[in-house]
Formats: C-alpha cells, sequence, structure tokens
C-alpha cells in the first residue's frame, strides 16, 4: 500500500480491532450554534453557510428552530427547498403548535425533544416525566401523521435516569420515530461513560441513536467519537465549535479524527478552513489562536528542532497537511528559532547569508526585547537586509 502524504493514520487503531464506523454528520451550526449568547446568522448568511456545509458533505443540516421567529421559519423552509444533497431538519418543542410551525418548513425530519431529568421536570417544567412524555408523542404523532420524519430528542439525557432513557426511547419506538438522540447538554459525559451508556441504549432498542454533546469538560469531540465507537448513527457537530457556553462538538475535529483514526474520508475537508472563516466573519467568534484544525497556529512553527525538520518532511511535526483542510503553513521566526530553520527560511526568501551573518542575525533574533511579539515577514526582510549591509 502507498504512504499516504495527507496525513498520519493512527496505526495504533489497528490493535483495537473496532468494527467500521456506520455514522452520518447532522451538523447543527444553524441552530445550536446561533445560541451561541450574541451570534445571528442573517439569511445569506445562513443560505451562504448551508451551502458550504452542503459542500463539504455534511448529511444533515439543522437549518433552525422555526418558532423562534418568523423570519427564523422562513429561512428554514428555505435552506429546506434549496435543492441541496443534505437534508434538512429543524428543531421544535413537544407541542403541537410547535409542530405545526415546523411540518410547514419542508425539512426531511422534526428534532422533538423534551427533558426527562429529574432537575428539568421539577424546574422548568413543572410536570411529571409522564406528562412531558405524552406531550412529546402527541407531538411526534402530528409530525409523522403530516409524512414528516422525527428526531425525538432527550435533552439533559446524560443527567437522566438510564432506565428512564431507556423506557422513553423503547415507548418512542412504537411511535416510529426515526431517531432517539441523547444530549449530553451540560457536557457532563467522558469517553468511557459514553460509550457505556450508547451501549446500553443500543441493546434497548433499534432506532438509530444520534449523540449531542457539549464542550462544558472540552470533550465534546472525543464523546462523540466514543459514540460512534459504541454505535451511535448521527452524530451532531458545529463549526469552530460554537453553541451554547463552551458549545459542541467541532465539526472539523470529528471529520478529520474520522479521516486519520477511521479512515472515512468521504468529506471534503479542503473546504474546512473556508468554512470556518465564514463562521468566524458571520458570528463575529474568532476561534483561539490553538484551536485544532482552524486555529491561527493550527500550522504555525516556530521552535528550531521542529522547523529544521519540516523544511525536510513537515509530517515529522504535523498529523495531517495544511492542504487536507485548506489551511496554510507559517514558519514562524522569534526566541526560539535555530540555525538551520533560519538558514531554510532565509533561502526560501529568496536570500543567501554567510554563517557569521546567519550567526549575527539569530543573536538579533533571539534578543526578546527587540523581537518580543513576533517578527513578521516584513520585519524580517528588512532585518536580513540589514545583516547584509553591516
Ligand atoms: C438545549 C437546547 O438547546 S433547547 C433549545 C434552546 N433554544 C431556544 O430557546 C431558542 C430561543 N428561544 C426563544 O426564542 C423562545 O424561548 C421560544 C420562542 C422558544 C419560546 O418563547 P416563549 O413562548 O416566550 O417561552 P419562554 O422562552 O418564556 O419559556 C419557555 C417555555 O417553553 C417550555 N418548554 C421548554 N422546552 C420545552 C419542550 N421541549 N417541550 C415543551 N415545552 C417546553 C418551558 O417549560 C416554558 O413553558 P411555559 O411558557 O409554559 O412556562
Ligand atoms: O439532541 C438534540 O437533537 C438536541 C438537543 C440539544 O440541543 C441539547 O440538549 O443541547
Amino acid at each position: 500500500m502507498s504512504e499516504n502524504k495527507d496525513y498520519s493514520r493512527n496505526k495504533l487503531m489497528d490493535y483495537l480491532n473496532l468494527p467500521p464506523l456506520d455514522i452520518e454528520i447532522c451538523d447543527v451550526t444553524l441552530r445550536d450554534g446561533e445560541q451561541t449568547p450574541g451570534v445571528v446568522f442573517t439569511r445569506e448568511e445562513k443560505i451562504a453557510l448551508a451551502t458550504k456545509l452542503d459542500s463539504v458533505g455534511v448529511d444533515i443540516i439543522e437549518a433552525g428552530f422555526p418558532v423562534v421567529s418568523a423570519g427564523e421559519k422562513e429561512i428554514v423552509k428555505e435552506i429546506a427547498n434549496m435543492g441541496l444533497n443534505s437534508r434538512t431538519c429543524c428543531l421544535s418543542r413537544s407541542r403541537v403548535s410547535d409542530v405545526e410551525v415546523a411540518v410547514d418548513c419542508d425539512v426531511d425530519f422534526i428534532s422533538i425533544f423534551i427533558a426527562m431529568s429529574d432537575l428539568h421536570l421539577k424546574h422548568k417544567y413543572h410536570k411529571s416525566c409522564e406528562e412531558m412524555f405524552s406531550a412529546a408523542m402527541e407531538a411526534v404523532q402530528y409530525a409523522k401523521d403530516h409524512g414528516v420524519g422525527v428526531r425525538f430528542a432527550a435533552e439533559d439525557g446524560t443527567r437522566t435516569d438510564i432506565e428512564v432513557l431507556k423506557k422513553a426511547f423503547k415507548a418512542a419506538e412504537e411511535y416510529k420515530v426515526d431517531y432517539v438522540s441523547i444530549a449530553d447538554t451540560i457536557g457532563i459525559l467522558n469517553p468511557s461513560s459514553t460509550y457505556y451508556l450508547v451501549s446500553e441504549i443500543k441493546k434497548a432498542v433499534n432506532t438509530p441513536i444520534c449523540i449531542h454533546c457539549h464542550n462544558d469538560l472540552g470533550m465534546a469531540t472525543a464523546n462523540t467519537l466514543a459514540a460512534a465507537e459504541a454505535g451511535a448513527k448521527q452524530l451532531h457537530t458545529t463549526v469552530n465549535s460554537i453553541g451554547e457556553r463552551a458549545g459542541n462538538a467541532s465539526l472539523e475535529e470529528v471529520l478529520v479524527a474520522l479521516r486519520v483514526q477511521y479512515g472515512i474520508d468521504r468529506y471534503d475537508t479542503t473546504k474546512l478552513t473556508e468554512l470556518s472563516e465564514m463562521v468566524n466573519q458571520y458570528s463575529g467568534l474568532k476561534p483561539s489562536v490553538t484551536k485544532a484544525i482552524v486555529g491561527e497556529h493550527a500550522f504555525s512553527h516556530e521552535s528550531g528542532i521542529h522547523v529544521c525538520a519540516i523544511l525536510e518532511e513537515p509530517r515529522t511535526y504535523e498529523l495531517f497537511s495544511p492542504e487536507m483542510v485548506g489551511g496554510k503553513r507559517h514558519l514562524i521566526v522569534g526566541k526560539h528559532t535555530g540555525m538551520k530553520a533560519l538558514k531554510g527560511i532565509v533561502e526560501e526568501m529568496g536570500h543567501t547569508l554567510s554563517n557569521e551573518e546567519l550567526t549575527a542575525l539569530l543573536d538579533r533574533i533571539k534578543n526578546c526585547t527587540e523581537t518580543k511579539h513576533g517578527i513578521s515577514p516584513s520585519r524580517l526582510e528588512t532585518m536580513i537586509n540589514e545583516t547584509k549591509n553591516q
């Protein structure tokens, strides 16, 4: 087999002998992503994002929550009628009046949710689990009677008694729901507990399982993948990991991990950087510079030991190539630069310096007072010319 130049495959996975993952991606950027405080996507922005998500090959786009506003409903309906390859869905409370609005949006399925955790039943609904479940099934029946698919979602599912969850999902199967969804609404899971929970639900129901992970402990992506290993079918993501509080599982992290760890390469990862920049621009929220895949420094290297190796073979210090995700490599010159790295970078810039000149330039670069906040390419160009003229 020829060597893969795009990424290093995690060969340790071979020892796990996992069955191939059977997954689909439901991206919820346009709904849960927009629930990030202060974020509003305009109609044009939602259309542009839906188009780009479709071109990545995302299987399902959650287009919005129609009862939020009349404008939201119109946009959901417009996205559902764009003729995308991606299927579309939208969110709805367990109320027939909400489902009526959702049904009119022409989506492929409606995500009808209730929480069944004691905390939510007591402090949010002030109703019993039975009352809420029966309202949910009334809503499910309405959607089904109108020929629309249904995802029955257990909000706060990870703080819901597991037996209650199993019983509710089994009962929902009787209503022919198309999916059951486990929402880790407040991000309490870790990969082991995710694996356990999904495995248990899988034993109880035949309906495909969805996993919706929040990132309150920074584990949303890992938990999503653990759920997939345990047999979850539909994985929920947002671009740049935006969403309520600490956000959701990140689309870019999940898709790249699916490729590198599990060999799933049907998604067009080369568009991920562009998609991230769109969300960054439309949301006004720039991901951290060290954010995996799309952060400004995801392919930046300064350390001399790293750069001298990268100049020969980038895979020494990059798990996957910037090209694989539509990004760019940046070689940074600063305090941690070494001689070989500096020589290589100077030559890439079209200059030739003697060893003495390189030593003098490196001494100057390592002087933190002059270069504390980094050296831009134009500043480096000036420093090279000054060194030559000395
Ligand atoms: C975990 C999640 O992401 S859940 C989705 C969160 N997203 C949003 O809230 C979207 C933005 N929200 C909104 O625009 C508004 O809150 C709306 C349009 C949804 C509802 O607005 P309002 O009708 O004014 O209700 P309000 O927000 O004051 O209260 C929520 C009501 O929904 C009820 N509710 C909450 N979830 C559900 C549910 N799954 N099924 C049925 N009722 C529910 C609450 O108990 C409360 O009921 P009450 O009015 O009888 O007390
Ligand atoms: O599970 C779902 O489909 C949605 C639930 C959700 O958004 C949440 O609980 O955070």
